[in-house]
């Protein structure tokens, strides 16, 4: 694959993986088939497939997934003629040996997040996926609520141990404007030709194409969205929308725009249950900062419980509760009906 130009961004869609929360991970072969056909058609270079909490997460925690992610990774690959197919890990939840099998299954990119101050447990994943031939993405997780030096350290460390692309992630979609530009820029100086840097948005606050032009700005060269917002939380950047802006900004993605918008609405759109909304609990997520895979579960516990999802949100937001920490929602439910 010729390296990118300066202006050449690769884009990952992940609606078959952050959907996969919005979707409660009931995803099937056939959806898989359908979306992963009609995304490889516009052009989108990678696609990621996986349990939305990555490879392991089918859990009574996380959510059981309707059909084992390692068949939907080996259906992705079989399905796209030109994308390459990645997949999500995080230390602990999922281990080496769902690294090796999803390689076997053919999977090319191998993706690992770790919460954002927490790089060095992924450190034996990236060696591991580095010497068996896989491409290595890492995720700094709810990168909002750590300032850019501090990302920046953790990014060293990522790359050091292995990894080629370390992604800015705003996990609650709480990160406004400069905030993306001065966290991606600070890695940019930090990784210099050692790594690339990307950017995971989501759309709580509504800023998620804005935020991913501000990272390319900023030196980021790779950028992550759903197509038709497909994602947790109110969704994550719309892909159709970025590959529009870019278009018009001079910024190459490679999609086709009028193919990604019929796969939008003809292709994806029929899988989702619902639409990705900007509701009011997507909005008090990117307002307090809270794990935008934390959605169903609030709603859940606060219909349970009889309170307001709202409140349970802005709580765990006050706590600054992190991903694997689920559990801890009922808690917060069980006080508030108390
Ligand atoms: C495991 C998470 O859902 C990863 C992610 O997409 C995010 O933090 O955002
Ligand atoms: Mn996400």
């Amino acid at each position: 694959m010729p390296e990118p130009q300066s202006r050449d961004i690769r884009v990952t869609d992940s609606s078959l993986r952050d959907g996969s929360h919005a979707k409660r991970h009931r995803f099937t072969v056939e959806h898989v088939r359908a979306i992963v056909a009609a995304l490889d058609g516009a052009g989108v270079p990678v696609i990621e497939v996986t349990h939305g909490d990555g490879l392991g997460g089918s859990s009574f925690n996380y959510g059981f997934s309707h059909t084992p992610e390692q068949e939907l990774i080996a259906t992705a690959v079989r399905t796209a003629k030109r994308a390459r197919i990645a997949f999500l890990m995080l230390p602990g939840l999922g281990v080496k040996d769902d690294i090796r099998e999803a390689a076997d299954n053919g999977a090319a990119i191998c993706r690992i997040a770790t919460h954002c101050t927490e790089a060095d447990i992924a450190d034996q994943h990236f060696g591991l996926a580095r010497e068996i031939g896989l491409e290595t993405v890492g995720f700094l997780m709810m990168a909002h609520s750590r300032p850019p030096e501090v990302l920046a350290a953790q990014g060293r460390r990522m790359a050091d141990a292995g990894c080629q692309c370390v992604y800015v992630v705003d996990s609650a979609g709480a990160l406004v404007l400069d905030e993306v530009g001065d966290r991606v820029a600070a890695l940019v100086d930090e990784l210099g030709d050692d790594a690339q840097v990307g950017f995971h948005g989501h759309e709580n606050l509504g800023l998620g194409v804005a935020n991913s032009v501000l990272a390319v700005g900023a030196g980021a060269r790779q950028i992550d969205g759903s197509t038709r917002r497909f994602g947790a939380g109110a969704g994550n950047t719309p892909v159709e929308a970025f590959a529009a802006v870019a278009e018009r900004l001079g910024i190459r993605t490679g999609i086709d725009v009028l193919a990604i918008a019929d796969a939008a609405e003809d292709a994806v759109l029929p899988v989702m249950d619902d639409e990705c909304r900007l509701g009011r609990l997507e909005l008090m997520m990117g307002y307090a900062g809270v794990y935008s895979s934390f959605l169903k579960h609030a709603d859940r516990w606060a219909e349970r419980y009889g309170v307001s999802g709202a409140e349970i949100l802005l709580r765990a937001g006050e706590r600054q509760l992190v991903g694997g920490q689920e559990d801890q929602l009922i808690d917060i439910a069980r006080e508030l009906a108390d």
